[in-house]
């Protein structure tokens, strides 16, 4: 199976830092990946310019800009705050883009991300002319079917030589019908977010009808209906009184806005993780009172992990109490924090059951698969269920921990060296798809650590 597959080129080891004891720094985390891709989509199919503030700078972010850059959009990413209209947001990068007349023949490339690979074709239906979209070959793998043939029922002409997977041809004809589709988002809440995102540009808008079992990632949803409400949209949904599974956007202009990206609260949860599992104390700054980030239920899961957290004008702080216990949770709505829970639970006092992530043996690798022969590599007792992992603690030894070119992987590693000494991640570099300067972070956090077991 590819998430086997180790290319030599990634076979750096990186010596996972131990903790020396118990850690207590402030850590800045970069913008959120999931927002900075939806304010872009978002800005790029305005009636006017936009600003976005503090936007992430990785791989998935910065092939979404290259993308609508390609496709006519102007995406200025060296402009400072401080000449924005608005400056009293602080410091810190803020890019402007300007929206133009979307248009082929393109060529995407989407890397690994799958909010590129699922956000941009319905924005290519709206182009003139061919976009082609090409990427890993993960991307080859990750489920698409639900946008391709939604957009397909919605008035789209798409060549998918491997029918409902890339690469693919979508053909722009500078708009789209759009109207009623229902589609099967098990496998993703990037197929609901996709159709929904570009629909105040559709003639008709849309009514989306997931028709599936599950449908993962409901905060993620949320978080698209969110941001095309604050850009001006239309968006009728069933928390507000509508059918289970159905969302509606009306037709209607996007309008350009000043947004400042959040933290990625998903990137905050190894350092989170590394106050539970050295019984030390980080804290985030800028953690938000109210959002739909998935990461935010973190301070729920790790406290009843074996911690406690505070919100306060600082940010968030979380403390670990020196003991770390097992959880029984369904991630089904928080699924991408699957990796940093299953490495913490790996380390607890009690067995862990984590349900309802039977889609992530479809996410950047297959993270049941490659989680359980990692922790077990250490000397670890996962057992894969049906949709999830069944984690019994035992004592860890040194050796490589692979990431299959999974960020999260990579992170999850760390957390686990942080207990474990001789841990050594493979490719550590593969964290750039969403926190680029992880291994430097990582090491700033553990700095004060070290002074203090010296003063100790
Ligand atoms: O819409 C988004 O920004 C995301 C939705 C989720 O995808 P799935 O629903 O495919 O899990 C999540 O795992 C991914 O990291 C980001
Ligand atoms: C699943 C993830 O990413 P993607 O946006 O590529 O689906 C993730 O970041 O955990």
């Amino acid at each position: 199976m590819s998430y086997m597959t180790e290319s030599p080129a990634h076979s750096a080891l990186w010596p996972a830092p131990t903790a020396p004891g118990a850690v207590d720094a402030t850590v800045t985390v970069p913008g959120s990946k999931s927002v900075t891709n939806r304010g872009l989509v978002l800005a790029a199919l305005s009636s006017e310019p936009g600003w976005l503030r503090r936007p992430l700078r990785s791989r998935d972010t910065l092939l979404m800009a290259q993308a609508l850059r390609t496709l006519g959009v102007g995406i200025d990413e060296t402009v400072s705050s401080s000449s924005a209209p608005s400056g009293e947001t602080g410091g810190g990068e803020a890019w402007r883009i300007i929206p133009a007349g979307l248009r082929g023949p393109a060529t995407v490339d989407v890397g690994n991300a799958g909010t590129v690979m699922r956000f941009l074709p319905p924005v290519a239906a709206l182009a003139d002319g061919p976009i082609r979209f090409d990427g890993d070959p993960r991307s080859y793998e990750r489920p698409l079917g639900g946008v391709i043939d939604g957009l397909r029922a919605l008035g789209a002409r798409i060549d998918d030589d491997h029918r409902g997977a890339l690469p693919m041809t979508v053909h722009g004809s500078g708009g789209l019908d759009g109207g009623r589709v229902e589609i099967d988002a098990s496998s993703s809440s990037q197929f609901v977010s996709a159709l929904l995102l570009s629909a105040p540009r559709f003639n008709q808008g849309v009514e989306v009808r997931h028709v599936g079992d599950t449908l993962p990632s409901m905060p993620h949803i949320r978080m698209t209906v969110d941001m095309l409400r604050i850009a001006g949209a239309q968006v009728d949904t069933p928390e507000a009184g509508g059918e289970p599974n159905v969302w509606r956007v009306t037709p209607g202009a996007l309008l350009g806005r000043d947004l400042t990206v959040e933290p990625d609260l998903s990137n905050a949860q190894p350092f989170l993780a590394a106050a539970l599992v050295t019984g030390g104390r980080v804290t985030i700054p800028d953690w938000p009172e109210h959002t739909t980030q998935p990461g935010d239920a973190l301070r729920e899961i790790f406290t009843e992990m074996g911690g406690s957290c505070e919100l306060t004008e600082q940010g968030l702080t979380f403390t670990g109490s020196g003991r770390i216990h097992g959880i029984d949770i369904d991630l089904s709505e928080v699924g991408e924090l699957t990796p940093g829970i299953a490495a913490v639970a790996a380390l607890a006092d009690s067995e862990s059951v984590l349900r309802g992530v039977a889609h992530l043996r479809l996410h950047e690798t297959d993270r049941l698969a490659a989680l359980t022969k990692e922790i077990n590599g250490l000397g670890g007792d996962v057992t894969e269920t049906a949709d999830g992992l069944h984690i019994r603690p035992r004592p860890l030894r040194g050796g490589v921990f692979h990431t299959y070119d999974d960020h999260r992987m990579a992170t999850a590693g760390a957390i686990i060296g942080l207990a474990v000494e001789g841990v050594q991640v493979e490719n550590v570099a593969t964290t750039a798809k969403t926190l680029p300067d992880f291994p430097e972070m990582w090491t700033d956090m553990l700095g004060p650590v070290t002074a203090t077991a010296r003063r100790a």
